[in-house]
């Protein structure tokens, strides 16, 4: 199988401090990594420099078989991003935001591939509204289809679950397993149980290091949650 994403001895300093520091695995394609870790272990860190939003202080990141650091736009043209930020324009329609990124990334057939995104997160009714007269968990929707809209090989993933109502979550999940094949995931999430349940693989940081990388089924649930509470315990950095 090949490797969608290989990251290899990666550091991020911020002055003399090192919030991600020596992290290295590699994930083979189709695979999901729930990143865990206590506040402050480096989590976000490492999904910003994956999705070249920040640059590795030193160490490389390969995504799609490409070197971030050299050649960032063949990786953003790879990617999909949803984050804390939705990176929408709250005073255009939720359907011109979709159309001004589909176009940008050059989709054949933009209008088409809109409505069935609109139409996969349960908002093609309100596709002519405003996103600024949205909720959070609506805008929050709105971004999961912007970051699919140049059906990206890797998406990456922060807290998709913050903000969103139950009934919002199970629209994530069904999405998210409706676009799963072939893709690679990166999540960065604090629930264990969702985390878990979509994972193939694992990686637990604290204080920026790995504490624990691997195939998921290499744990038992039990065995899993002992040592995330023992990570906890290393505390915020
Ligand atoms: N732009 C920045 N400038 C300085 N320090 C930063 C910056 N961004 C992050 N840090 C520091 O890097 C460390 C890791 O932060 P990061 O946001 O990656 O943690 P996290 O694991 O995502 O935490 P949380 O679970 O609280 O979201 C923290 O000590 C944080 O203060």
């Amino acid at each position: 199988m090949e490797t969608a994403l290989s990251v290899d001895h990666l550091t991020k300093s911020f002055g003399g401090r090192k919030a991600v520091d020596d992290v290295s695995f590699a994930l083979p394609e189709g695979a999901f990594l729930s990143v865990f870790g206590p506040n402050g272990a480096g989590k976000t860190t490492l999904l910003r420099m994956l999705a070249t939003l920040s640059r590795p202080t030193e160490g490389t990141i390969t995504l799609a078989g490409i070197d971030v650091k050299e050649e960032p736009e063949r990786v953003r043209e790879a990617i999909g991003l949803i984050s804390h930020n939705p990176m929408l324009y709250p005073d255009l329609t939720a359907e011109e935001n979709l159309l001004l990124y589909a176009k940008l990334y050059g989709v054949s057939d933009p209008q088409k591939r809109v409505i069935e995104l609109l139409d996969a997160v349960g908002l093609k009714h309100r596709r002519l509204d405003r996103v600024r007269t949205f909720s959070r968990g609506m805008t929050q929707r709105v971004s999961i289809a912007r970051a699919l809209v140049n059906d990206p090989s890797v998406v990456l993933l922060d807290e998709p679950y913050s903000g969103l109502d139950p009934h919002a979550m199970h629209i994530f999940d069904e999405l998210i397993a409706s676009v799963r094949e072939d893709r690679t995931f990166v999540m960065v999430s604090h629930d264990l149980d969702k985390g878990l349940a979509l994972a193939s693989h694992v990686l637990v940081l604290a204080r920026g290091r790995v504490v624990h990388f691997g195939e998921k089924d290499q744990m038992s649930p039990d065995e899993f949650a002992d040592l995330y509470r023992t990570t906890v315990g290393m505390g915020v950095s």
